[in-house]
Order: C-alpha cells, then structure tokens, then sequence
C-alpha cells in the first residue's frame, strides 16, 4: 500500500482490538537468539519491522514460523554474527540484536544505523554498555566489530534513559559473568516486557519497572513462551483518531495504565475516557481543545504519539504548544499538515499550533511513521479527500490502518 485515501467528517464509532506492540516484540525475536533452542512469542504483530525482524533471523542462521500472530524461532541454528547491512539500512532497530548476539558468540558485526528523518539517533551509550562489561569496539571497512572473549558484570551508568541501549544493555548482560547493575536505566513499559520475557527464558533481573536493574547473569536458557501485551502507541493513535474525527470508541486489549500522560492530555483536552483492566473507552464530542505538552522519556508524554496529537490539535479550537525534547526531527509533520491547512509555527523545539475546523483535504506525503499516522487523522478532520503518500512508512508500525479505521467508520482506503 503506497498512498491512503481519506474523506474526511464522518464519526468514528464502534470497538478495535488493538495489535501486539511492536516496540516490544523486536527486543523479544532479537533476545531469542541467546537461546539455542525454541522460543514461542504469541500476539506478534503482522507489520513491516516485524518481517524484516524476521528476515534478519532467517539471514543469520535462525529457523523462523510465522503462523497468524504466533512466531516461533528456534536459534539452535545460528550461524553467523553479522547484521545484513541491507537490514540495518531498513531498520534502524536491527541495533538491538547486536546485545544479544554479543551475549551469545561474543561477537556482533553491525555498522552505524546512522540517522533518519526524526533525528540523529546516534549508538554511543549501546557501545558504551558494551565495553563496560568488557567489549571492544572496533570501526573497520564502515563495519563495526564489537567482540568479548567474556562478558563480566559491571556498573552501567546511563546520563539519558535510553530504550534501545538499555535494552542493549539487558540483552548482553543476562549471561555475562557476575553481576551487572543499570542504573538510569529506561522505565517504558517495553522494558518492563523485555525484563519478564528474559526472566521466563531463565535470566535472573531484579528491580523490574525502576531505573536500577540488577542483572545476574546465567550460563543458559531454556525454551519458552509469551504473549506481547498490545501496543500503546496504536492506541494511543486511535484515540487521536477518535478525538479529531468526534465519536465513540472502545480501544480493546491495552492497559490504559501505560498511557497515563497521554490520556490525562486527551482529557485536558475534551476527550471522555472510562479505564478499564484492559481497554479504553472513549467519547469525544465537539471540536478538542488545544493544550500544552512536552515529550519526555516514560512516564511522560511519549514522543511517539505527539505527531498524532498535534494533528488533534490543529483541527481543534484554541492554541496549544508541544514540545519536542527526544526526537528533533518530529516536526517534519507540521510541513504537512500545513498543505491541509493547518496553522503551526515551529520555534526550535516547540511547536505552536492554533486550532481550526474544517482542515481541507490536500496531497500530503508521510515523512515517517508516527508522521504518516497523523496525516490520516488529519484526513479525517478535513473536507473533501486527502491523500497520503509513501504509505509505506505507516506499514512499518500499523497492521492495517485503513481496515481499523473503516471498521469504526472512517472513508478510507489504501491504494498500492
Ligand atoms: C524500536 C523502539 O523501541 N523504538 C522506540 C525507542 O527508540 P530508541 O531506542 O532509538 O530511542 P532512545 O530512547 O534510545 O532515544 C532517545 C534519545 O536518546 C538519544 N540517544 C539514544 C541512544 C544513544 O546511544 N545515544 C543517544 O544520544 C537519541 O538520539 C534520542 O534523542 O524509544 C523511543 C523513545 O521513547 C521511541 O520513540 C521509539 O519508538
Ligand atoms: C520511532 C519509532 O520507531 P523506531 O525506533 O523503530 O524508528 C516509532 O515507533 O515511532
């Protein structure tokens, strides 16, 4: 699917069950490979930077079934230490297997997954991880060879709670010699997931959900089995959906408690939210009300979902003013959403946004993933058609897009 169409002004209304987390699941199918026997990951997401997960698998030796949302992958098999370079280049998260296969053969070969269109996203603090518990890390021909004879225990202190290197930093401790203690380590719920899918494969990690991991490491792993919870960010989006489109929507098969900062601003905003153990209802009537909101690591505002929430606001009434602290690049949405009408000034790292209703229908093109997902919200916010370009990004994250929103009543369709 390479464009969506929107019409615009129809309600959204009805119940959608929500897609297993990919933020999870590729930690997970990258943690898998410690194991040189089975592991079977349940509620997997069918989207792009599944499949290419799966393929870096398939590449490097590993024996990968992907049945309906079932992935089973037995890495007894393994054979090499090398990230394709192809892969790297699609999916800049590959980085994360280089914990785990480091863990596994004492070697990683990767190469710098360089920037993207959110933002630098540079690697020192994964590679800083890996020399304290006692890599070395070498730059030749572009590649990047981390190696250990052993890994040992060691105090990793991050300045930044960075997800990927704490997971990084997981992934290559919980077999390393001794005691490994993380400390500013990141809280997303995520990690949380990572840390009890690793202990059901037999790691030993104390102080799950804070900032201080304890890590002791093990010789083996047995095989195992888990279910990756729904994900957040989806549902965060589809609660945007619902927000700029007005309607009444059950969010089924997440817990709200890991959204909280996002949903107490939906509220601010005029959304009517009832939590449940696991769902989110929610009803909006009449425009959203612009508010303020600054990103930060969790249990703040996620980055991930302030694209969608700007695109809320810019068909909602009043000023509101979001701050990018994480990703500089995010605002690359507002260009777009201007081409529907919107009206954003950009200073730095805040984005003003002043509110009007109906945006209007345009050509747009999604400049990422979070980005893309918010011009189709905007589409529903605006008269007449708009239609989205390189969709692809939006597939990277989303299952289906156009089937959720069609589904609660949305005019969309995706076009290849
Ligand atoms: C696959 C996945 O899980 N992606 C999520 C993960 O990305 P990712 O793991 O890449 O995000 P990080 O938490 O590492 O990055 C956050 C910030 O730290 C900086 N940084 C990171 C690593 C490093 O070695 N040096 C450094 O300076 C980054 O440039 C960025 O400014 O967390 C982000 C922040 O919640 C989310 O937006 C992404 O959806
Ligand atoms: C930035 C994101 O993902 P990734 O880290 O995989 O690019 C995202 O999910 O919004």
């Amino acid at each position: 699917m390479s464009v969506i169409q929107v019409q615009g002004l129809r309600s959204l209304k009805g119940e959608i069950k929500i897609q297993g987390s990919k933020n999870a699941v590729l930690p997970m199918m990258a943690a898998a490979v410690l194991h040189k026997g089975t592991t079977v990951i349940h509620n997997v997401p069918r989207i792009q930077d599944v499949f290419c997960m799966l393929g870096i698998l398939q590449r490097i030796g590993c024996i990968c079934r992907l049945e309906d949302n079932t992935l089973v992958i037995d890495a007894a098999t393994l054979t090499q230490a090398e990230i394709p370079e192809d892969y790297i280049k699609s999916m800049r998260s590959s980085i994360i297997l280089s914990g785990p296969l480091l863990g596994r053969s004492g070697l990683a070969v990767t190469s710098f997954p360089g920037g993207c269109s959110i933002g630098e996203r540079p690697i020192d603090l994964h590679l800083s991880a890996f020399r304290k518990l006692g890599a070395e890390v070498e730059e030749k021909a572009e590649k990047l060879i981390v190696s250990a004879k052993t890994l040992t225990g060691a105090e990793i202190e991050f300045p930044f709670p960075s997800v990927g290197a704490t997971e990084n930093a997981l992934l290559a401790s919980v077999n390393a010699r001794g005691v490994t203690i993380i400390k500013g380590a990141a809280k997303e719920p995520e990690i949380t997931a990572l840390c009890d899918f690793l202990n059901n494969m037999g790691a030993r990690i104390e102080g799950i959900g804070t900032s201080r991991l304890a890590v002791t490491g093990v010789t083996g792993f047995h095989d195992s089995e888990f279910s990756v919870a729904g994900d957040r960010i989806v549902a965060g989006t589809y609660l945007a959906a619902v927000m700029a489109a007005e309607g009444s929507v059950f969010i089924n098969g997440i817990r709200p408690a890991d959204l909280t900062a996002a949903l107490s601003l939906s509220e601010k905003m005029g959304a009517e939210l009832r939590s449940y153990k696991n769902g989110l209802e929610v009803s909006m009537k009449g425009r959203p009300r612009c508010a303020d909101a600054v990103t930060e690591p969790y249990p703040g505002f996620p980055t991930d979902l302030q694209s969608p929430m700007m695109a809320v606001m810019a068909s909602g009434q009043g000023s509101g003013r979001l701050t990018e602290t994480i990703f500089e690049g995010r605002f690359g949405t507002a260009q777009e959403l201007k081409k529907l009408g919107a009206d954003i000034v950009i200073e730095g790292k805040q984005a003003i946004v002043h509110g009007h209703y109906p945006l209007a229908g345009n050509r747009v093109t999604a400049p990422d993933l979070r980005g893309g997902a918010a011009l189709v919200i905007a589409g529903l916010a605006c008269e007449g058609l708009t239609e989205i370009h390189e969709c692809y990004h939006i597939e990277r994250g989303y299952e289906d897009i156009c089937r959720d929103l069609s589904s609660l009543g949305a005019t969309i369709r995706g076009i290849e």
